[in-house]
């Protein structure tokens, strides 16, 4: 569950609703910024799996230094930009390391393709020259050698992801849009039934459930969409 709010009361206020087996919980750059990692704390102090989203990207010390903070507040999964390149991967990973050999409990660490919300225009005006399919395909691929858990990708790149990957790369699939829902800014969409068919690990949902009028009911629509699927 996406949670782009801007204010700890609305958060909490919204969270007060769900309970740890019902999903897990990712805060990304608007509620970060706005409230800190106090509400990251407090999420995972109340027995949720927290997805920390906030897309370092930066030289490779400063990067793992984050992932490291990230891992030291207890969350379950934080990502990284893959265009980061090798170095900078491959220096979060080690970091990561050193710190489950201390002991320390460390996240999964996720790395970030294309965005969602970008199509094969916004790629060429970037100097790429390639549709999404294929940057987000040589994109896992080095996150793959680089030694990263799985990458956040569109649903429509999973069962090619798959297949060229294997299982056990896991795959975090925002863009997910319900037949009743508007795509918004979101651009490579599917629906939860499909994403789950094409294989993704983990679905991630923010405004089809947070601004609707009743968000529970949208997430049990949702469950009973995949259970049937
Ligand atoms: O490629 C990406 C990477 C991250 N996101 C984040 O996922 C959620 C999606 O929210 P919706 O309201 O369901 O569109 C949002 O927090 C993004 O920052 C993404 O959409 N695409």
């Amino acid at each position: 569950m996406a949670l782009d709010f801007n204010t700890r009361e609305a958060t909490l206020g919204f969270v007060d609703k769900l309970k740890p087996e019902m999903c897990r919980l990712k805060i990304g750059k608007e509620l970060f910024t706005s409230c800190g990692p106090g509400i990251v704390e407090e999420l995972v102090s109340r027995g949720f799996d927290v997805f920390l989203d906030l897309k370092f990207h930066d030289i490779p010390n400063t990067t793992a230094g984050a992932v490291v903070a990230a891992a030291k507040l207890g969350v379950w999964m934080v990502n990284v930009h893959v265009s980061g390149g090798r170095k900078m991967m491959r220096e979060c990973v080690a970091r990561l390391s050193e710190l489950k050999t201390a002991g320390v409990e460390v996240p999964l660490l996720i790395g970030v393709t294309v965005l969602t919300s970008m199509d094969r225009h916004d790629l060429e005006e970037l100097g790429l020259d390639v549709g999404p399919q294929e940057q987000v395909k040589r994109l896992a691929q080095l996150a793959k050698e680089c030694g990263l858990d799985g990458v956040v990708c569109s649903a429509q790149e999973a069962q090619m992801l798959k297949v060229e990957l294997g299982d056990g790369f896991l795959l975090v699939t925002p863009g997910i849009r319900p037949e009743f829902a508007t795509k918004d800014d979101q651009n490579r969409v599917m629906t939860p039934a499909e994403a789950v068919s094409s294989g993704v690990d983990y679905m991630v949902i923010g405004r089809p459930i947070t601004k609707a009028s009743e968000p529970l009911k949208v997430l049990q629509m949702i469950q009973a969409e995949i259970a049937g699927k």
